[in-house]
């Protein structure tokens, strides 16, 4: 029965990419997508579907099905099919499991999914020449690979690695590059006595032509693709916390697979501080891992842990005293680099694959609450603040 169940989803799917459901053609919205979709985004994504040069998988092909019925016509408001009658079956289900997901929402999600479809089936091939790969394009980001493992390190230590535009770009292609690269485990940590102070603020003194909202709008394209990389890295990914953590390099701590502290680190979220709100998926994540009182603690009144606190709370695997914290962290990164690369990968999956579009969606909505709070006089009087010394953490 399931044989036959999915060999007819399969033949359904397989006609879904040509169905009645895609409009005439519109011209193709390549760049950063937008933070609210326009009917017109959506219908080009629609039309987008088709040009895919890769078959996306049944899998995700039903996930657009739904989308688009949700998109298009609201929550699943049609009776259940039948148990015999399998693929309108499958279809409902997907397009019922929406919920009461918005228009809106679904929309943005659909647009979501097919742009991410479109750059994997654009993004290089792991055999293409090194060359062709994006590298690193400062010393302020350090990558290596060594006994299967690769190592991105932030290199600012003079300004507590705080994470300029540039580095976000050169960590986006790094992740990349890593998850085809040989190596088996990603990690990521710093140099200095800082693993990372957060966003560097001064990415928001060079305000663009087009103004304030402008600047708001690349910088929640940019978080938005940031965060997308760890929500979508397929390999075990470790955080090696060599010291204090602060802003964007915590939240993303909920998305990553291991993280290891020195016992001099601490985790800082201070967004109400800077007139700013929760990013890297921490509105979902840190709830999930440590309670909704501990995470409204952490991201609505900035209260700073201490390595161990972070550790009880489930945020940190575990913490190490800093005097043996490199030796220590770096013998097990190096037992476990020779564990079968793709049993590791796939139960990464197993783990992971579940939330994946939950936390798609989060992240979209994070950026898009971000972009607004970006805009607001109490986040400007903060960095102007910050940028004439008045302020600290
Ligand atoms: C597009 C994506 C956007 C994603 C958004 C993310 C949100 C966040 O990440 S919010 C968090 C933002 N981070 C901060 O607010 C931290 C600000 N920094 C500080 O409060 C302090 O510098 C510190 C507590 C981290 C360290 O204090 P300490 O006294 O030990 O050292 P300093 O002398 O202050 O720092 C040395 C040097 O580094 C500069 N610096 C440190 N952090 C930042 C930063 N986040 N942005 C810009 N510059 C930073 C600091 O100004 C000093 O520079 P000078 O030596 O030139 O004075």
């Amino acid at each position: 029965m399931a044989g036959l169940a999915g060999r007819l989803a399969r033949r359904w799917c397989s006609g879904l990419l040509r169905s009645p459901l895609q409009v005439p053609a519109l011209g193709l919205h390549m760049g950063g997508p937008a933070m609210r979709t326009s009917q017109k985004d959506f219908n080009n994504a629609v039309n987008q579907v088709k040009l895919l040069k890769e078959d996306p998988g049944n899998e995700v092909k039903l996930k657009l099905y739904a989308l688009y019925k949700q998109a298009t016509e609201g929550p699943c408001n049609v009776p259940k099919p039948g148990v015999l009658d399998f693929i309108n079956k499958t279809k409902w289900d997907a397009w019922n499991a929406l919920g009461s997901l918005s228009k809106e929402a679904a929309r943005q999600n659909y647009v979501d999914l097919v742009s991410r479809l479109s750059a994997s089936s654009e993004s290089p091939s792991p055999e293409a020449p090194a060359a062709d790969r994006k590298q690193p394009e400062s010393d302020t980001l350090v990558v290596t690979s060594e006994d299967g493992i690769t190592t991105i390190r932030l290199n600012r230590p003079t300004k507590k690695n705080a994470l300029t535009n540039q580095m976000y770009h050169d960590i986006m292609a790094a992740l990349q590059a890593a998850s085809k690269d040989e190596s088996v485990i990603t990690v990521l940590t710093g140099s200095g006595d800082y693993y990372c102070s957060g966003n560097d603020l001064t990415n928001f003194a060079s305000v663009p032509p087009g103004g304030l909202e402008e600047m708001a709008r690349r910088g929640a394209v940019l978080l938005r693709d940031f965060v997308n990389c760890f929500i979508d890295f397929p390999k075990p990914l470790v955080a090696v916390v060599n010291g204090p953590a602060v802003g964007i390099s915590v939240t993303v701590l909920g998305l990553f697979d291991v993280v290891y502290a020195t016992d001099r680190a601490t985790f800082h979220t201070p967004f109400s501080h800077l007139g700013q709100s929760p990013e890297g998926c921490s509105s979902y994540t840190f709830p999930k891992i440590m309670g909704s009182s501990k995470a409204a603690e952490m991201l609505i009144f900035g209260k700073k842990l201490t390595a161990q606190e972070a550790c009880a709370q489930g945020l940190v695997t575990e913490v190490f005293p800093d005097g043996t914290f490199q030796k220590e962290v770096w013998a097990r990164l190096k037992a476990y680099s020779k564990l079968p690369p793709n049993t590791m990968r796939i139960s990464k999956q197993i783990i992971r694959n579940r939330e994946r579009e939950t936390l798609h969606t989060v992240n979209a909505e994070e950026c898009r609450v971000l972009r607004e709070r970006w805009q607001s006089d109490e986040c400007m009087n903060a960095i102007a603040s910050f940028l004439s010394r008045k302020a600290k953490l």
